[in-house]
């Protein structure tokens, strides 16, 4: 980042004092930055600022715009300034996420890009090697563990069968069993825990009942404690991002939303949904507290595989919140029933259920420029806001065919029969 002054034509021109233009910086349009790379040109002589001490000053009003080119008059003259940036991800991705032709990125909400999950403050997520036992990894593989006659013991998970094709994705049957579960609002897909931590979050002696939690089904990769190599094909999601995306936006009011710059087949990994971690007493805490703008929601909640344990600490409820903090996910919109994403708990560095990576991966064929989506899995029926669903009901835009944001049920109605007629093919 630097600042860079040039010579003025105008003889009367008189440079604006640094605190001044730092000021009027910071008011103007940035409250903290990401910047590749900055300018302000003054048109003035010969001054030079640290250019620095204004990131640091962006940096602690915590907010965030990662590419701008604005120009605007001060009592002092035009001010010019520009932040160049053509990846998303700062250089954090294996491939650049672009922003669509045309858009200035001083337009994007603001955030600061991270490529893994990080703990805010209280949240129990505690990777140790001591912690994975030799049973919970595979010590006798070499190479690539799907080359293996004998599925190794990451495999046991998904019914000791790898959830992965050689070539990268999803099998076909286990992504189909992952896509019904979301699809097929069947009451024995969901846990209704004694004591519902959602509910107790916002009042101890709530005496809501849980209103259940989807049960999905995980995938346990090979992790550094295993004796395969990196590149062994159980490991997908730790790889990062391969996939070339782009950030545009909606023309119908959805807001920003993803596009895959490629095609993809069915079962293809295409990101994580990556945030901040935090408990869900911290969660409410901050949903209740913070000013911003709270009918967009950037919050999910890691409770599908509540089964696992009894009654949950605090410390040990966790959701994501890619609001501040989070990857190119948090851009991703909904669409009920029939998005092209499907999310898959992936189990990484701990084999501990309530600590996991939310992996999205395609649920058919995607075109390139065709728009990535994700069913959040929202009750637009909860009038009361009491579901514990992070991510409040709104007026849902999905422009699908399954559309449950309707108060006559007719896109569930038609979900059901498109459900049973496909298995009847
Ligand atoms: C995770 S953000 C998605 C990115 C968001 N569109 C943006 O501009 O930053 C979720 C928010 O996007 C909006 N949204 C997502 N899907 C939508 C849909 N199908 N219809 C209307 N709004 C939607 C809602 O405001 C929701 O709270």
């Amino acid at each position: 980042m630097s600042m860079i002054c040039h010579s003025s034509p105008q003889s009367d021109f008189c440079p604006p004092h640094f605190d001044e233009a730092l000021e009027m910086v910071e008011e103007t349009h940035i409250k903290s930055c990401r910047v590749e790379e900055w300018f302000v040109e003054t048109g003035t002589d010969s001054t030079f600022y640290a250019a620095q001490d204004v990131l640091a000053s962006c940096r602690s009003s915590k907010l965030c715009k990662v590419e701008a080119a604005h120009n605007y008059h001060s009592s002092h003259g035009v001010i010019k300034s520009f932040v160049y940036i053509d990846d998303i991800s700062r250089g954090e991705e294996r491939v650049k996420v672009s922003l669509e032709n045309g858009r200035n990125a001083g337009d994007l909400p603001i955030f600061f890009h991270i490529p893994n999950n990080l703990v805010y403050k209280n949240a129990y997520v505690k990777f140790s090697l001591a912690r994975i036992s030799h049973e919970d990894c595979c010590s006798h593989c070499v190479g690539d563990c799907l080359t293996s006659p004998v599925p190794c013991v990451c495999a046991a998970e998904t019914g000791s069968q790898f959830a992965y094709t050689p070539g990268g994705f999803v099998k076909e049957k286990f992504l189909e069993e992952c896509i019904s579960l979301k699809r097929e609002l069947k009451q024995d897909h969901y846990l209704y825990c004694r004591n519902c931590p959602l509910q107790r979050s916002k009042d101890e002696k709530s005496s809501v009942p849980c209103k259940g939690h989807l049960l999905l089904k995980f995938i346990k990769e090979c992790w550094c404690k295993c004796w395969c190599n990196k590149k062994c094909g159980n490991r997908i999601v730790q790889q990062s991002i391969t996939v070339k995306l782009q950030v545009f936006l909606t023309p119908d009011g959805k807001g920003w939303n993803r596009r895959t710059l490629e095609d993809l087949p069915p079962g293809a990994f295409v990101c994580e949904y990556v945030g901040e971690i935090l408990t869900n007493t911290e969660l409410h805490e901050q949903n209740v507290g913070s000013p911003g703008n709270k009918n967009t929601r950037y919050q999910v909640l890691l409770d599908a595989g509540r089964g696992s344990k009894g009654v949950l600490k605090d410390e040990e409820v966790l959701c994501l919140d890619a609001t501040v903090y989070g990857n190119v996910a948090r851009f991703i919109n909904h669409r009920c029933s029939d998005a092209t994403l499907v999310e898959i708990p992936v189990e990484v560095e701990t084999p501990d259920h309530h600590y996991y990576h939310i992996a999205l991966f395609t649920t058919r064929k995607v075109d390139a420029m065709e728009e990535l989506t994700w069913d959040y899995g929202i009750d637009f029926h909860d009038r009361d806001h009491d579901s514990g669903h992070p991510m409040k009901p709104f007026h849902c835009l999905c422009g699908s065919p399954f559309c449950r944001n309707h108060s006559d049920m007719k896109g569930d109605v038609r979900l059901l029969t498109y459900v049973r007629r496909r298995r009847r093919v």
